[in-house]
């Protein structure tokens, strides 16, 4: 995979299967769709159920004469095979980008220790350039290999190698929030935290430099203000970031109440507060640009004030489970309190790069939430956790008049799922396959199976297509190679 180089595309007509949730709740497959993407890489216009009873470059110029001046229009059809869907590219909200070495590490060790003994000891090496520079490459082809066409990552305490991975975002095409960790004190590792002055020169530096590098008119990459977690900043730096963000309208994401031991800590470190939302409360810290990963053990009055603040959640079940912070009752989240929801893979607490595979254990933790609770009610649905993956984050991260969603004035932020991808781990027999000539209700439910398949038996090999702003930022189409079954010997 090779970086991409941002040039101009062509006006571009879509034909296909498009699923989207553009709310939450709803969930909408649109068949035989034709969507236009105009040289901006923005959707044009959505047309349902386009029949082709006129060429579509004429059925275009004649529907839409105002709109084509182009003197190329290009043509690109998924109608053939009924196993291939275009979905929004996938939000991720929470990701450590320095901590990817440590994938599948650490299982069982509860987040202080698990922080002191692999996370901090990795994180300090970043000042190295090279080191930084091969890990974040990874990632990156990592994500958006598998769907992620946004993602607010948490880099280091290092300005320079945060830098750094501003340009590799941009290199590779993936739109992106860049979070320096800010942290000025750390009483058990006390080799890798920073000054309070030195934590306000490295925000400087990464600002005035990802203000630098953005394309024209383009803002692909953002800082996003980056308290670690309450824990190891200082009042004075909650403060500034608080009063930083606010300066300089920036996003800001840290974590909050994972993990029993940290919620006791807060507690411990900021006795004036009355739980660790009002830490972040009394900072200034709480606005409807903040994401807050993890929220495992919420108060009821810490959920009115995220509601009242217009917070966002990042869900992180797979770390959830993968250090036992405990489950969160999601479901209620999204719907009795009215938070909105996203998901974050929390690379390393979490071992998945993949937002389908978060989309699938937020399916399953959320199952074993409604058995604890002998209650189905807990149960997420399908469209809740594609919802989550996609139109939840865009919210998230401030960005649902752009993308997330199948919808005109949006970015074509997409992928092409293909459930027959070379090496593909899901099986669709013939009889599965929704067509033309089913009854409306028969089609939508074949699909809506075909979206079971590829959430519980898919993973990145179907995911073989993504576009970012407009742009195919990955192609693995090339790769149609099918697997040849040796024949079972005869002879004795
Ligand atoms: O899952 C987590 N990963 C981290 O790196 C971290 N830092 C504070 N709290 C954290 N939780
Ligand atoms: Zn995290």
């Amino acid at each position: 995979m090779t970086p991409i180089a941002i040039t101009s595309i062509p006006y571009t007509l879509y034909h296909g299967t498009f699923v989207h949730t553009p709310s939450l709740d709803q969930l909408e497959l649109k068949f035989n769709a034709l969507v236009g993407v105009n040289s901006e890489g923005e959707i044009d216009f959505v047309h349902d159920e386009y029949t082709l009873a006129l060429a579509p470059v004429e059925f275009f110029k004649q529907s839409y004469p105002d709109h084509h001046n182009y003197t190329t229009i290009e043509f690109v059809d998924y109608t053939k095979d009924p196993t291939k869907f275009i979905v929004p590219g996938f939000v991720d909200t929470h990701i450590h980008a320095s901590q990817y070495p440590n994938v599948g590490v650490g299982l069982g060790t509860p987040l202080l220790d698990w922080l002191h003994s692999y996370t901090f000891p990795l994180e300090n090496k970043f000042s190295d350039l090279d080191f930084a520079t091969k890990i974040y490459t990874k990632i990156i082809q990592k994500t958006i290999a598998s769907g992620t066409t946004c993602a607010s990552y948490f880099t280091t305490i290092d300005p320079n190698s945060t830098n750094a991975f501003a340009d590799l975002l941009l290199q590779y095409g993936q739109r992106g929030f860049v979070g320096k960790v800010c942290m000025d004190h750390n009483d058990t590792y006390h080799a890798y935290e920073e000054d309070f002055a030195s934590a306000k020169e490295s925000m400087d530096k990464v600002i005035a430099h990802i203000e630098k590098v953005n394309p024209e008119g383009q803002s692909l990459v953002t800082p996003i203000i980056t308290p670690r977690f309450a824990p190891v900043c200082s009042r004075e730096l909650l403060k500034y970031l608080g009063e930083l963000s606010a300066s300089r309208s920036l996003p800001i994401q840290t974590h909050i109440s994972e993990n029993k031991k940290e919620i006791e800590l807060v507690r411990d470190l900021f006795p004036e507060c009355k739980d660790y939302t009002d830490v972040y409360d009394q900072h200034k810290l709480l606005n409807q640009s903040t994401i807050l990963a993890h929220a495992v053990h919420l108060t009821e009055d810490e959920r009115t004030v995220i509601k009242n603040k217009n917070c966002s959640i990042s869900h992180c079940p797979t770390s959830n489970t993968f250090i036992s912070s405990g489950e969160a009752p999601i479901k209620q989240y999204l719907y009795k309190d009215q938070i909105n929801v996203s998901l974050g893979t929390d690379v390393s607490g979490g071992f998945d790069l993949s937002i389908l595979g978060i989309v699938k254990q937020s399916i399953l933790v959320s199952h074993h939430v409604a058995m604890t609770e002998k209650d189905s009610y807990h149960q997420l649905l399908l469209k809740d956790a594609i919802f989550m993956a996609t139109k939840g984050g865009a919210i998230a991260v401030g960005l649902d008049n752009t993308i997330g969603s199948v919808e005109k004035g949006r970015k074509f932020d997409m992928q092409l799922i293909d459930l027959r991808s070379y090496n593909s781990n899901a099986d669709i027999f013939e009889w599965q396959l929704p067509s033309q000539e089913d009854l409306k209700e028969e089609r939508e439910l074949k699909m809506m199976n075909l979206l079971g398949k590829w959430i519980f038996t898919g993973d990145d090999r179907n995911c073989v297509k993504v576009w970012c702003n407009g742009r195919v930022i990955l192609d693995k189409s090339a790769r149609d190679e099918r697997w040849v079954m040796v024949e079972p010997s005869t002879s004795a």
